[in-house]
């Protein structure tokens, strides 16, 4: 649209002031004045097919689009500045192209055409000033050709301010017709003065016209592009620091000139090498993964020839890079200094630089593109005796343009790839065992570091197994510590029952009783109970516990071997609480078996009336005695398994 618009808003004029340009090339006039046409209805055409955001969602449905359209003021604009107008050259004639001038009202779609261009551009500034140009050469353009018909009217040569005689051949060429008039219309414009004085009124309202024009008109535009340069300007200064600002510092401050010499000397490099130094301020306003590409793309291609990060993924590099802050050295300048603390390391992306000895003189190594250094002083190296401070200097030769990566940001990304850390601190130790400053215990240390800690790993498992035995042999004792009190109750209340039977009767039954044969079923059945209820608790808290949430308590720290070694343990603490614990089938059947033993040895105890529950109290009395010499081996059987349990009741009883 820019050609068509331009084309018409240029020729239409054009060809109605000055009459012999129209005639002398009438085709191509009439060529050009319907191919313009065709890319206006063009343009309509593709404005119905164009779609547009609604609501962030793009709309590219037809009838919904040509709707719009028809209804939009554009589409009015765009049909009349498609109207046949040419019909009325029937009426006219040919020498009024004036008819066509209904073609200037699209004018708005030039401005979005520029608009659109100007955002697209890289050269914003140059497109600017370039369509500054072109306005300016339409508004002098139609002065001009206004002049020109001005003259005509007022009749040619007729005084010095109008266009000279066209008769006399100099001024006859069309050439020079059009070029007298594009120059003096300039001369009003600029307001050089110029120009001949008007004689008659009409040339005065025109050059009133025009200096008004000139005044609020050009001077709009003039002021643009001053604003253009400016922008320019500015632009350089977000690109290269200001060096005016820092020259007149220096020069408050009586800097010296050696001094001042080599900072215009640095300025010098920047601007030459075209070296861009706040990279970081200029692309901050862009979406970090847009900033992320764009760092990736302008400094991989570096960072990818430095050794230790060749092998890295790329993840890797793409975090590095948003991190590396440009820095230039000029030459002689020292980047680091011996013995000072050290806060980043460098990625040489172009330079030399030594690395000298105290003396400043003798060069021990040169460093080049794609080497790095001062990463021994930030890495904490274990056995390097210079700690954090830095182990040698380091000078630039010429101009050495490095990227820094300062130590807390190298940290970061190291932690994420440990190979690029071990690949980091190798070369660190190659250089200080050869200058002698890596404690050779470094390895060991590593070593008895990875033992320690492989130690307190058994220690912990061990802690927990020791505490879930404690907790079960606590239930153990709080289980038995019921049963005595359950008993001595028991017993209080017997002694307190039978007061009145004769002493020795009583003392009898009591040592019966203690050795545990029972008196009678009531206190059996009593006893059977409290203890059936303790056992069923402690049942199912043993239970609960060796289950866990997912069925095995021990596995919780996913340790293979602790957890078999743990399982074992429960196992053997199962069975001891099981010891107090009996299944109804067995219980049974070890009645059955006991009776039958007692009938064998004609036991002189009560009978099964009696007896039953009785007995049923020596068998938990048995398992409890199995509990106590579980740890201390096999459980005694048959005969001598009573009589251990009755020691041991015994026993117990004098412990109540
Ligand atoms: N000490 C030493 N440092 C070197 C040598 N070559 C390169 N360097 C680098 O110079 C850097 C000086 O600062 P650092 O000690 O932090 O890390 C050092 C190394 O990265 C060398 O031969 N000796």
């Amino acid at each position: 649209m820019i050609f068509p618009i331009i084309y018409n808003w240029v020729i239409i004029i054009l060809r109605t002031c000055f009459t012999t340009i129209a005639f002398n090339y009438l085709s191509v006039w009439m060529t050009l004045d319907y191919v313009a046409d065709l890319m206006y209805l063009v343009d309509m055409i593709i404005t119905v097919h164009t779609g547009y955001l609604d609501q962030g969602i793009l709309i590219k449905d037809l009838a919904h689009l040509k709707n719009r359209y028809l209804r939009s003021k554009h589409f009015l604009r765009d049909l009349v500045s498609l109207l046949p107008t040419d019909f009325l050259y029937f009426v006219f004639g040919l020498e009024t192209p004036m008819v066509r001038i209904n073609r200037l009202v699209r004018i708005p779609r030039l401005d979005e055409a520029l608009d659109r261009m100007e955002t697209r551009t890289s050269y914003p500034n140059t497109f600017r000033i370039t369509k500054l140009m072109i306005y300016i050469f339409v508004l002098i353009h139609w002065n001009a050709c206004l002049y020109f018909a001005l003259s005509s009217y007022i009749g040619f040569g007729s005084d010095r301010w109008v266009y000279p005689n066209i008769t006399k051949p100099e001024f006859a060429s069309m050439r020079r017709q059009y070029f007298y008039c594009f120059w003096f219309s300039a001369q009003i414009f600029t307001t050089v003065g110029d120009t001949p004085l008007p004689k008659r009124e009409e040339e005065y309202l025109f050059m009133i016209a025009d200096l008004l024009i000139a005044v609020l008109v050009f001077a709009s535009i003039v002021g643009n592009v001053g604003n253009v340069i400016t922008s320019l300007r500015d632009r350089d200064n977000v690109f290269f620091p200001n060096h005016e600002l820092v020259k007149a510092y220096l020069r408050s401050h009586h800097i010296s000139k050696e001094l001042r010499q080599r900072i215009d000397n640095w300025y010098q490099h920047l601007h030459i090498n075209k070296k861009i130094m706040r990279e970081k301020e200029i692309l901050e306003q862009l979406p970090l993964h847009l900033r992320t590409e764009i760092a990736v793309s302008v400094h991989l291609p570096t960072l990818s020839k430095v050794t230790i990060f060749q092998s890295c993924e790329k993840s890797l590099l793409e975090e590095l890079v948003l991190k590396l802050t440009p820095q230039v050295f000029s030459p002689g300048e020292y980047v680091c200094r011996k013995g000072d603390v050290g806060h980043e390391m460098y990625i040489i992306r172009e330079g030399k630089l030594a690395v000298v000895a105290d003396d400043g003189v003798t060069e021990y190594a040169v460093l080049t593109d794609s080497n790095f250094f001062g990463e021994i002083s930030i890495l904490n190296i274990k056995g390097n005796k210079s700690g954090n401070r830095r182990t040698a200097n380091i000078r630039s030769i010429g101009y050495s343009d490095l990227f820094s990566l300062s130590k807390e940001d190298l940290t970061d990304v190291l932690s994420e790839f440990p190979a690029a850390k071990r690949h980091l601190e190798e070369k660190g130790r190659q250089i200080l065992t050869k200058m002698g400053m890596l404690v050779d215990t470094g390895e060991e240390k590593e070593g008895e570091e990875d033992n320690v800690e492989t130690k307190i790993n058994t220690l912990e498992s061990n802690l927990e197994i020791l505490q879930t035995k404690l907790a079960r042999l606590m239930m153990e004792l709080e289980s038995s510590n019921r049963k005595m009190q359950a008993r001595v109750e028991q017993l209080e209340l017997e002694v307190a029952a039978l007061g009145n039977q004769p002493l020795e009767d009583e003392e009898e039954r009591i040592k019966r009783e203690l050795r545990g044969e029972g008196v009678g079923e009531e206190v059996g059945w009593e006893r059977e109970e409290a203890e059936g209820e303790e056992e069923e608790g402690l049942d199912s808290k043993v239970k609960k516990e060796e289950q866990g949430e997912d069925g095995n308590v021990l596995t919780k720290d996913g340790d293979g071997e602790s957890t078999k070694s743990r399982e074992g343990d429960v196992e053997k603490m199962v069975e001891v609480d099981k010891s107090g614990l009996k299944d109804p089938d067995d219980q049974e059947k070890k009645e059955k078996d006991d009776s039958e033993k007692n009938k064998d040895k004609g036991d002189d105890r009560p009978g099964k009336g009696d007896g039953a529950e009785i007995e049923l109290e020596e068998e938990k009395e048995e398992k409890s005695g199995e509990v106590d010499s579980e740890e201390g081996g096999e459980t005694a059987e048959g005969d001598s398994e009573n009589k251990d349990m009755k020691q041991k009741d015994e026993g117990q009883t004098k412990k109540e």
